[in-house]
């Protein structure tokens, strides 16, 4: 048995590797990677796999073989194969943390199909060079979430790494998710990602920390000539622009994450991607009630320095990050700074239009900023559910003499203590949204129409994830399934779907995993 794949390993053939084979911890130098072999799994088990990723690779109709299961399971390695993780550094919440490096992500090999190359990566495949003091595994609970969350995001539009399988390794893995000292065994499992890279920003920063100028070059020359070859053959000129399609690629990926109400919890630069997708699904989580100030990641409480509304400003900052490795290869601070600078202009333009598409606003006016911005404001005032107010928001009357309240009120988590002076805000808000829309072209249908295709239905909700975590846990798959059919058309009605458009039930409000999320996974 075999599994057709056609395999062509441009990273490990044309990048630089680590002559040290052996897998014990270590800081690697001038080396892009490290050969590491999965550990093998004791009774390894199919959970799910993805129907678009298996086609995508050419693989479909082999996933219930016990060839694939060992393959993506790690027990069997792809002939003609020799498997890797990446050295990359990193940036942790604002301080430098020097060589991280893929430290339970392993990458399998590269094939090309339809014209697409992508990486196979295990992730939880066991312990590497860059696994420092951690084991190399990934609990079911972090698997399912990272699972059902890139293939969520990419039915919404949103740039994205992918998700092709979930298996269970039949070993257990102790894990403390409460850092409270009180650790407990958990079912292990390995989530087998695709995208077309998984280099990060981190990976071009360790070779500028360690002022290793050559590798940086063949990195970043290596990254045009694939990923970027558009841009034409690397030269200093090019360099400038590669940097500024990477600029651009991130603020694309970060002001989808403020239009779906998408919260990654950990933007640290080694989670950032060359290519500008969403990459590791950890204590991310989505918005219910409207909130900048919100994230859902109980490590950065304290902080929230990755809370929703920053993140536009975080991938800045992160951006600065990347100026800086890439400098020596540039030489100008004056251009990188000057790319930089725009990117806030840019980046404020890009989150306008993308909340007017929200508002079903084609034309332009004056006062739509005044307006946005009173929006933000008013929905802040009670915890109202994003997704289900843009939703209801569709439904609104041009010409409608109800309260424009009366629409949306289902969005409230507790609509019977609005107070008079916050509804007053929203009679006012929608005085003027009324006024605005009679500058439009589309009838209310039409605009409807079209705001149902910004403003997504269903959301993979934290508590959502959870009662597929729980169900998994107990062995049934039925929530997985469900949800990852549902989550492929997060814009249609799907009206037997209709309990997934609500909001959060109570008992998740403080639930661990619901509202609460840790970096333990
Ligand atoms: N259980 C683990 N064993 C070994 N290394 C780990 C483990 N968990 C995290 N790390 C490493 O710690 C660093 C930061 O972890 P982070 O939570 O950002 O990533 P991750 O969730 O492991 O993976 P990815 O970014 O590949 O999705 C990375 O170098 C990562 O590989
Ligand atoms: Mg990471």
């Amino acid at each position: 048995m075999t599994l057709k794949l056609n395999i062509n390993n441009r990273f490990t053939k044309e990048l630089p590797a680590d002559p040290v084979l052996t897998n014990t911890r270590r800081q690697v130098r001038e080396a892009c990677f490290s050969y590491v072999t999965p550990r093998t799994p004791s009774q390894p088990s199919l959970v799910h796999t993805s129907p678009e990723m298996l086609e995508a690779i050419g693989l479909k109709g082999n996933e219930q073989s016990d060839y694939f299961l060992e393959v993506f399971s790690g027990a069997k390695i792809l002939p003609n194969t020799k498997p890797y993780s990446m050295c990359y550094a990193g940036h942790q919440f604002g301080n430098w943390a020097g060589q991280l490096g893929d430290g339970r992500a392993i990458n399998l090999t590269e094939i090309a199909h339809n014209n697409k190359y992508w990486t196979l990566q295990l992730k939880g495949a066991g312990e590497t060079p860059y696994s420092r003091t951690a084991d190399g595994l990934a609990v079911l609970r972090s698997s399912i979430r990272e699972y059902l969350c890139s293939e969520a995001m990419y039915h919404l539009g949103v740039p994205t790494t992918r998700a092709l399988s979930l298996v269970l390794t039949g070993d257990m893995v102790l894990r403390d998710v409460l850092y409270d000292g009180n650790p407990e065994y958990e079912k292990g499992a390995i989530v087998c990602r695709l995208a077309a890279s998984f280099l990060r920003f981190g990976n071009y920063e360790m070779f500028a920390a360690h002022q290793d100028i050559p590798t940086l070059k063949t990195l970043v020359d290596y990254t045009i000539t694939h990923h970027y070859s558009y841009l034409g053959s690397p030269s200093r000129d090019v360099y400038i622009a590669f940097f500024k399609e990477v600029v651009a690629k991130s603020m694309d990926m970060v002001i989808h994450w403020q239009r779906v109400g998408f919260v990654h919890g950990v933007m640290n630069t080694d989670n950032m991607s060359i290519l500008g997708l969403t990459i590791d699904y950890g204590p991310y989580g989505w918005l219910e009630g409207y909130d900048h100030n919100w994230t859902p990641n109980t490590t950065d409480n304290a902080h929230k320095r990755y809370r929703y509304g920053t993140q536009p400003q975080v991938v800045l900052w992160n951006l600065i990050k990347l100026a800086n490795a890439i400098y020596p290869l540039i030489e100008s601070v004056e251009i990188l700074e000057t790319i930089l600078n725009a990117y806030q202009n840019d980046v404020e333009i890009a989150y306008f239009e993308m909340m007017k598409s929200k508002l079903g606003l084609i034309e332009n006016d004056e006062n739509d900023k005044l307006l946005i911005e009173a929006l933000e404001n008013v929905l802040q005032l009670s915890e109202t559910d994003m997704t289900i107010f843009f939703r209801l928001l569709s439904q609104f009357k041009s010409n409608q003499s109800l309260e424009g309240i009366d629409c949306i009120k289902e969005a409230f988590y507790n609509p019977d203590e609005i107070k008079e002076s916050i509804k007053k805000e929203w009679t006012e808000w929608f005085l003027k949204y009324q006024t605005r829309l009679k500058k439009e072209n589309l009838n209310d249908k039409e605009r409807a129409n079209q705001m149902n295709t910004v403003n997504p239905k269903y959301v993979l909700r934290n508590y959502m994830s959870q009662l597929a975590i729980d169900a998994a846990e107990k062995g049934d798959y039925t929530v997985i399934n469900e949800l990852f059919d549902l989550l492929k058309k997060p814009y249609d009605e799907q009206i037997s779907h209709q309990k997934w458009f609500a909001k959060r039930p109570e008992w998740a409000r403080h639930k661990v995993g619901c509202s609460m999320l840790s970096c333990s996974s």
